[in-house]
């Protein structure tokens, strides 16, 4: 078989891409204004489908989403078939489609990637999509749906899903009928594998406070109606910010990534949580998940994704040890350089620590290599994960004492309830609920694991943020040459003082992160280094953010 040239240049044209225009795949597939994504929909259409091909017909996922951007934005990623991030070499290869200037440009690549590839064109291609709440995703998903034709994939709508519940599905698909059977492959399949084993983990535990939940206004609100009936009485959710047809409202002054940078309530929560009480939010794509509460003063208190990997590490560290397996399986924990410095000292006290590139895919791999895997951003995306090794142990082990049996059977039950194929809200949120009443922990208990440093974030605008290069994960500067001595020097007269800058992947930006034993130290210092950036690379004086020190 060959390729179907006459149909693939029939439905490009169908697809002209904008003029001027570069795209590129970066750590959030691709993402931007969704009225200039229409051609990057059908290319990844046409990638995908080649994908699965190159992968004797394994399929693959397709998430159309721009998660916590506002509203207008769009975005598409890829799904590999195990649910995880598409492979790195083939970002390039998105790309390079992605930016073909017409459609025999796109032939071209398409023939070139073919064979430099590799791709067996007589196997079969199999696609998995699925998309959110955004008034565009219609349009974008036809567009998709284009390129599926156009190399000739079988093709299996999703709808209107979260991010979380498209990588199970695929993984749930490719491991059907096989020993790794993942789930049941449906929506209505995950629900009930997340449920059972949240049931069976809280059985006999005191009753669960009830739980106020911020959808974001986006698509985690219908996977929350499909949880609620399902959890019955086991637990309490009140759903709020579920509002996902008024033009608008998606990610506008709720949500995950709100909680995180404003380091506040959602106003539309204000009058439902009372002190004492916790809630959570998620983000618009249902990847991201925030924990908060307010203390008996009714201060607002965050926790964040370095809260929730420390809560849930030790809980599980705990269970390994009452299960007697604390000699064959190791748990380890996965951060980047932008934890807070209290959760890295609490974490390494107790367990191996590694610190890796900002981006899913870096913190996931990492995960990979212990036998148990935590990984969490600290804005709150992560998971668990149980290598093959483990989760073969967990199954022979044979306890010694009924309390082996329970903490053992504990591990099981968290090994259905997790996502393991990505960072999941309504999963992580289950989890979290799981470790709190097995403590008998509120929001205050939880908190006081450690005490966050006070830290800072601070987005730098440059010409070419490209000149910016890192290292040792991120947390030093290799270019511009001199600049890392700078950030040194100043770091040193800060209590506690820690700083670090790298370029953005997804916006084009220059971040400056800084911490400090104090509120006022961080915010200066992060100044202080945010007016170093600009200054290296030649900003315009006149325009110099006033803040910058
Ligand atoms: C400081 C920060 O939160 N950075 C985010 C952000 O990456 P940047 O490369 O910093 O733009 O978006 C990524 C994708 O969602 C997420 O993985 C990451 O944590
Ligand atoms: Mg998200």
């Amino acid at each position: 078989m060959s390729l179907n040239v006459n149909e693939l240049r029939r439905l490009s044209d169908l697809h002209p891409k904008p003029r001027a225009i570069q795209f590129q795949y970066g750590t959030a597939g691709f993402r931007t204004v969704a009225s200039i994504l229409d051609s990057t929909l059908f290319r990844v259409g046409v990638l995908a489908a080649l994908r699965s091909k190159r992968l004797d017909g394994k399929t693959i996922g397709v998430m159309v989403t721009a998660s916590h951007n506002p509203e207008a934005d769009n975005g598409v990623k890829l799904v590999d078939p195990r649910g995880e991030m598409l492979e790195n070499a083939w970002e390039s290869h998105a790309t390079a489609l992605a930016n073909a200037p017409n459609t025999p440009a796109l032939i071209e690549a398409v023939e070139h990637l073919v064979k430099v590839a590799k791709i067996d064109l007589n196997k079969p291609s199999r696609v998995v999509y699925a998309r959110d709440t955004r008034p565009s995703g219609a349009s974008l998903v036809r567009a998709l749906e284009d390129g599926l034709k156009a190399i000739g994939a079988e093709t299996r709508d999703a709808g209107v899903t979260t991010t979380p519940v498209l990588h199970y599905l695929v993984r749930a698909i490719n491991t059907k009928g096989t020993k790794d059977e993942y789930g049941p492959d449906s929506e209505e399949g995950y629900v009930a594998k997340l449920t059972a084993a949240f049931k069976k983990l809280i059985a006999g535990k005191a009753a669960i406070p009830l739980l106020v939940v911020d959808c974001a206004n986006g698509v985690g609100a219908l996977a929350l109606q499909k949880f609620i009936p399902a959890l019955g009485n086991s637990i309490t959710l009140h759903s709020v910010n579920d509002d996902i047809s008024t033009a608008g409202a998606l990610n506008n002054a709720c949500g995950a990534d709100f909680v995180k940078t404003q380091q506040k309530l959602p106003a539309s929560l204000e009058s439902l949580l009372h002190p004492g009480q916790r809630g959570c939010s998620f983000d618009g794509d249902a990847d991201r998940l925030m924990y908060f509460y307010l203390d008996e003063r009714g201060r607002f208190r965050m926790l964040d994704g370095d809260k929730i990997a420390s809560l849930v590490a030790a809980f599980i560290v705990e269970l390994v040890k009452s299960a007697g397996l604390e000699d064959k399986i190791k748990v380890g924990v996965v951060q980047t350089a932008y934890a807070n410095g209290a959760s890295t000292k609490y974490l390494s006290e107790r367990l191996p620590v590694k610190c890796v590139p900002t981006g899913v895919k870096h913190l996931h791999h990492a995960a990979e290599h212990y036998d148990v895997g935590v990984y969490f951003e600290a804005n709150g995306h992560g998971t668990v994960l149980f290598s093959p090794e483990t989760q073969q142990a967990l199954r022979e082990h044979q306890p010694a004492i009924p309390a082996q049996l329970t903490a053992l059977t504990h591990l099981l039950n968290l090994n259905d309830l997790i996502n393991q194929t990505v960072g999941d809200a309504v999963s992580d949120m289950l989890l979290v609920e799981v470790v709190l009443a097995h403590k008998s922990y509120s929001g205050v208990e939880w908190d006081s694991l450690y005490v966050d440093l006070p830290n800072r974030l601070v987005k730098v605008k440059v010409a070419n943020r490209n000149v910016f290069k890192t290292e040792d994960a991120e947390r030093r500067l290799i270019s511009p040459p001199t600049l890392q001595a700078k950030i040194d020097e100043l770091v040193r007269k800060y209590e506690d003082g820690r700083s670090f800058v790298r370029p953005s992947g997804t916006e084009d930006v220059v971040r400056v992160y800084a911490e400090a034993r104090a509120k006022s130290q961080a915010d200066d210092l992060a100044f202080r280094v945010a007016g170093l950036v600009y200054d290296e690379v030649g900003g315009d004086p006149g325009l110099r953010p006033r803040e910058f020190l």
